[in-house]
């Protein structure tokens, strides 16, 4: 079968590929009617402050577990237009944090979905989305 280029399953992938060297491998460990539950585990190579991880990377987790989950509700090929994070307490390295997406709103092409990284129950960081539908060709005619 051909794998479908927006679908999950792209081992190179830095957020949630087996392959990408220091990656972040976000895993997928629940799923709900308008959403995902997932994990991440980041860490050394992602701190921004001692044991705390870097915002940059704590915007990919979130960015990649809203990508998950449009793809598992809507199956629709999406990226990001813009993406908006409270950061809102400090999200450790070394120990699993727990993410959570929804896709709140489509309209047309536009898909509006929030994401959550928690840690010890408490909600870390937030972001909201901006998701836009494009053509499959969108992923494969940048290739190098
Ligand atoms: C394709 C597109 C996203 C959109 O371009 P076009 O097709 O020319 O569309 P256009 O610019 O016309 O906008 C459409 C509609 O949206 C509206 N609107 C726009 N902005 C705003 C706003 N701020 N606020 C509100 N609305 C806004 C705009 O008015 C229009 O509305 P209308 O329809 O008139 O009512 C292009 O900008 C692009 O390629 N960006 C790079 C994407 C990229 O690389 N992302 C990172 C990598 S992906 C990733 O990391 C996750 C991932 C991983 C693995 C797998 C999958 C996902």
């Amino acid at each position: 079968m051909t794998r479908r280029p927006h679908r999950p399953g792209y081992e190179g992938c830095y957020a949630c590929g087996a392959d990408a060297v220091g990656g972040l491998r976000v895993r997928v460990v629940g799923d709900g009617p308008d959403g995902l539950v997932a994990n991440a585990r980041l860490g050394t190579s992602h701190q921004g402050a001692p044991g705390i991880a870097h915002g940059g990377i704590v915007a990919a987790v979130l960015d990649e577990v809203i990508s998950l989950t449009l793809w598992r509700v809507l199956d629709r090929p999406c990226v990001t237009r813009r993406l908006e994070v409270d950061f809102l307490a400090p999200v450790p390295i070394g120990r699993d944090v727990e993410l959570r997406a929804q896709c709140t709103e489509t309209q047309g092409r536009k898909v509006r979905a929030r994401a959550e990284a928690l840690f010890d129950g408490q909600v870390r960081a937030r972001a909201d989305g901006l998701f836009i539908e494009v053509p499959e060709h969108h992923f494969t005619h940048h290739r190098g």
